[in-house]
């Protein structure tokens, strides 16, 4: 596509692209947005180097002097986009590329990659989060990710989504996320006993959690446990005892009487195995006596919907005469008719108690915060609509890179994660429960929605006098 933009001149045409899904992950109420950091470490690195230049040659498929253009491409242009931590909703975009038509083509694919998998794993950890409530919960996911690279950014994302620690310590160095974590079955079974396993764990580490379902966890396991902790005193910081199998609401509640009785009140216990949303609540209604939760599988495979499934659709373009003409994609699946124009989404809140109303999608020459009513309705059922008064709009895309230069300063990780805990705060409860949420009005103002009907209608008119 490059080649051809290149080859008949209209590379360097001006083209806003958006970036946005269409469903809710996980039939969740909200998403958390992550991923720009690495959006923007690509850009950054965005070059053909002489040994792509020479793939790209070596396949016969390109002319010599779209690959001298390739030589020197560098980035060009706006980004704006949501920050990481930022709530986003379906149908409304989360990243914007306003750029030559050739330099916004090429980034689609990189940008849906870091997007799509980083927001999903971002929204599956906050899931996890809202069930775990105030309990830590521990990220051990990287054994079962989609390979190496998934494994740091996706624990990154977790992290942003509210997870307290993580046992990946390539993560904990790159990103500076606390890291945590016990010891495998591997260590009980070479020592044969779980005496000798703990004892040897115990005389070489201060901060100690056992593993104690390698043989048995009530006959061995935690006794064991007990009586290393009891012969090495104070020499050891003594946190408590993992679990990993078994009927785990039982078990908990049998080592929590072992544990106090024995005079470790302050020991807690570490339960993983399979663990995501569904079976931690049902633990935790079954009064499990668990203290701190590992997740991996589910939360880094985002095992109940592997794709986000967000898109990148041209929404403007320049035309021959220099006048930018927004476009649309149709489709007889109304989920799937783009909204055309380059869009802003204001995130509408009450300014007597900060809750948001929804959101509200404005073509960029509308400012909801000049108006002192205003008018929201559902794009899809025109007639569920409200008038919003008293109300504070932000803008949720944000600049991101202005000229080709990048014009926004990345805040830190704790930073990120912060806000999106207070972004949380700022939603009705409705909203966040886990199963059957309320839906977040994403709303087209009055504007937005007429530019996509008239569009839609030119489309229709020059499809019907077609002939062939
Ligand atoms: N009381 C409980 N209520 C609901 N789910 C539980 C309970 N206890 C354990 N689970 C979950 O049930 C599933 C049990 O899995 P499974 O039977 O494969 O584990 P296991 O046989 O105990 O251990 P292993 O991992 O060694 O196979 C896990 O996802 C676990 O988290
Ligand atoms: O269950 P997850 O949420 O992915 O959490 C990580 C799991 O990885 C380890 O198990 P291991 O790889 O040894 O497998 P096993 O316990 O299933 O035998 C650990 O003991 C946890 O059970
Ligand atoms: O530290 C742990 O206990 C751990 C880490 C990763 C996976 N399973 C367990």
């Amino acid at each position: 596509m490059m080649q051809t933009y290149w080859q008949k001149g209209l590379a360097n045409r001006r083209a806003v692209f958006e970036l946005y899904f269409r469903e809710m992950p996980f039939g969740n109420g909200y998403a958390i947005f992550a991923g720009l950091e690495r959006v923007i470490q690509y850009v950054e690195q965005l070059k053909f180097s002489d040994a792509d230049i020479a793939y790209l040659k070596q396949t016969g498929q390109f002319d010599d002097g779209f690959l001298d253009y390739l030589r020197n491409f560098q980035f060009e242009g706006a980004i704006n986009s949501a920050v990481e931590g930022e709530l986003v909703f379906n149908n409304e975009p989360m990243m914007q590329v306003d750029a030559p038509l050739i330099v916004g083509q090429l980034l689609e694919t990189a940008l849906l990659n870091i997007v799509n998998y980083q927001t999903l794993i971002a929204t599956k950890a906050a899931r996890i989060k809202s069930v775990v409530g105030d309990d830590p919960v521990l990220e051990f996911g990287t054994r079962r990710a989609q390979e190496m690279d998934a494994a740091v950014w996706g624990t990154r994302a977790a992290y942003i989504g509210g997870f307290d620690a993580t046992s990946n310590v390539r993560a904990g160095k790159l990103f500076g996320i606390p890291i945590s974590g016990t010891h495998a079955h591997a260590l009980v079974q070479a020592y044969m006993n779980d005496y000798d396993a703990f004892k040897a764990y115990a005389q070489t580490h201060r901060d100690c959690v056992f593993l104690v379902d390698t043989f048995d966890t009530l006959k061995s396991g935690v006794p064991n446990a007990i009586r290393v902790a009891k012969e090495m005193g104070d020499q050891i910081n003594f946190q408590g005892v993992r679990i990993d199998s078994g009927d785990m609401a039982y078990i908990s509640k049998r080592v929590r009487e072992m544990l106090d009785e024995a005079g470790f009140p302050n020991a807690k216990i570490y339960a993983s195995n399979d663990l995501d949303e569904k079976t931690i609540m049902n633990l935790k209604m079954q009064k499990a006596k668990i203290d701190v939760w590992g997740v991996g599988t589910k939360l880094i495979t985002a095992y109940d919907q592997p794709a986000l499934g967000a898109v990148y659709k041209l929404v403007s373009f320049e035309d021959a005469n220099g006048q930018m003409v927004d476009t649309i994609k149709v489709s007889s699946n109304a989920v799937k008719v783009s909204t055309p124009g380059k869009k802003q989404v204001w995130r509408i809140t009450d300014k007597a108690d900060g809750k948001s109303e929804g959101d509200y999608i404005t073509l960029l020459d509308e400012d909801p915060r000049q108006e002192k009513d205003l008018y929201m309705f559902n794009p899809d059922y025109t007639y569920i609509n409200k008038t919003v008064v008293n109300f504070e709009a932000r803008p949720v895309l944000q600049p991101i890179y202005a000229q080709g230069k990048l014009v926004y300063k990345v805040p830190t990780l704790t930073e990120i994660r912060e806000s999106s805990k207070q972004h949380l705060d700022r939603l009705w409860d409705e909203y966040k429960r886990d199963l059957n949420p309320q839906i977040y009005p994403v709303d087209l103002s009055q504007a937005c929605y007429d530019n996509k009907m008239t569009i839609l209608h030119r489309v229709r008119n020059y499809v019907n006098q077609l002939k062939f």
